[in-house]
């Protein structure tokens, strides 16, 4: 039995943020202003809070300004919408990122669609999702972006490999699907129907884990020397001390034994997620400002 190769997306979301940096100090020079992203926390989620904190911390770390933006958990729905409008208008917001999940008492979609395309850095606008359905330039969503630039590096091209995706969800589990066939996988999107899923997942070259369950996909539903890309981040119960420790949708040991290459959980796909938002963030403020940037480099 072999070992699989660990690709470690920490390490390439870093040298995606110098790229960053880099397409930062650039812009400022030209614009006469630092790139600008504005991210909107509504509610006291302690998870949310984490992120949105690292997410301020490498925006600035990148040479861009970091516009944060709270509102209470019980906030009337027209304040984060009028909000979502005074950014739209801001030019020194390039980018705009609304925490997703919002409570309850607010519609999602109706926020989203309140957004300025050109400012929707997470790709979740049906303008910007269009866009990618077509191959037209716009956002495409972070995760399933950071996913294809991951395999990408480890296999080169990914023309007619075989990809499963596991899960369908509009924020991950679509768009990769669409951007592996934009890169001429053959697609399989399979979910909580599919029947015999572990041998539609044993004919992929690459397996695209984005469900939600914890260590779902074990060692045995592999091809020998897959490529194993697990977005999943399930926090769950320690054995022994009562804390508790993250872990993916693929049961690592088990997968690890047979996969080609895997990304861990944590330091996996999750670190490229952050680092491809202030990739799309240096992108749109470039492209809202007519600037030239090559984007191939980031
Ligand atoms: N509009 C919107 N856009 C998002 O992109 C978005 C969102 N809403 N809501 C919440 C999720 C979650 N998310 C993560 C980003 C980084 C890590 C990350 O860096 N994870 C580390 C571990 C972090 C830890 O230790 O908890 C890792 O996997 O190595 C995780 C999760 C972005 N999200």
């Amino acid at each position: 039995m072999t070992t699989a190769s660990i690709i470690d997306g920490k390490a390439f979301a870093e040298t995606l943020r110098a790229r960053v940096a880099d397409a930062a100090a650039s812009f400022a020079q030209q614009a006469g202003r630092n790139a600008g992203l504005a991210v909107v926390l509504v509610g006291e989620d302690p998870a949310s809070q984490v992120y949105v904190r690292n997410k301020g911390r490498q925006t600035l770390a990148c040479g861009m300004e970091s516009f944060e933006h709270k509102l209470p958990a019980d906030a009337p729905e027209a304040d984060l919408l009028a909000l979502v409008e005074q950014l739209n208008g801001d030019p020194a917001v390039d980018g705009i990122l609304v925490q997703l999940p919002l409570p309850r008492h607010m519609d999602e979609a109706k926020v989203i669609a309140a957004l300025n395309p050109d400012k929707d850095v997470d790709g979740f606008h049906v303008v910007n999702v269009g866009r990618l359905a077509t191959g037209a330039p716009g956002f495409v969503p972070c995760t399933p972006l950071g996913c294809v630039m991951l395999l990408k590096d480890q296999l080169g091209s990914l023309s007619g490999l075989d990809a499963v995706v596991i899960g369908r969800s509009n924020i991950v589990g679509k768009p990769m699907a669409q951007l592996l066939l934009a890169e001429s996988c053959t697609v399989t999107v399979a979910h909580s129907r599919t029947r015999d899923l572990a041998d539609v997942v044993r004919r992929a070259d690459i397996v695209v884990a984005a469900v939600g369950r914890p260590e779902m996909v074990r060692g045995d539903w592999l091809k020998p020397g897959a490529t194993v890309i697990d977005v999943g981040i399930n926090r769950v119960p320690a054995a022994e001390d009562g804390k508790s420790r993250l872990v993916g949708d693929v049961d690592f040991a088990s997968a690890s034994a047979v996969a080609g290459a895997i990304t861990p959980v944590p330091g996996g796909v999750g670190p490229m997620t952050i680092a491809v938002l202030l990739r799309n963030t240096i992108v749109a403020a470039h492209r809202n400002m007519g600037l030239a940037l090559d984007e191939t480099l980031l």
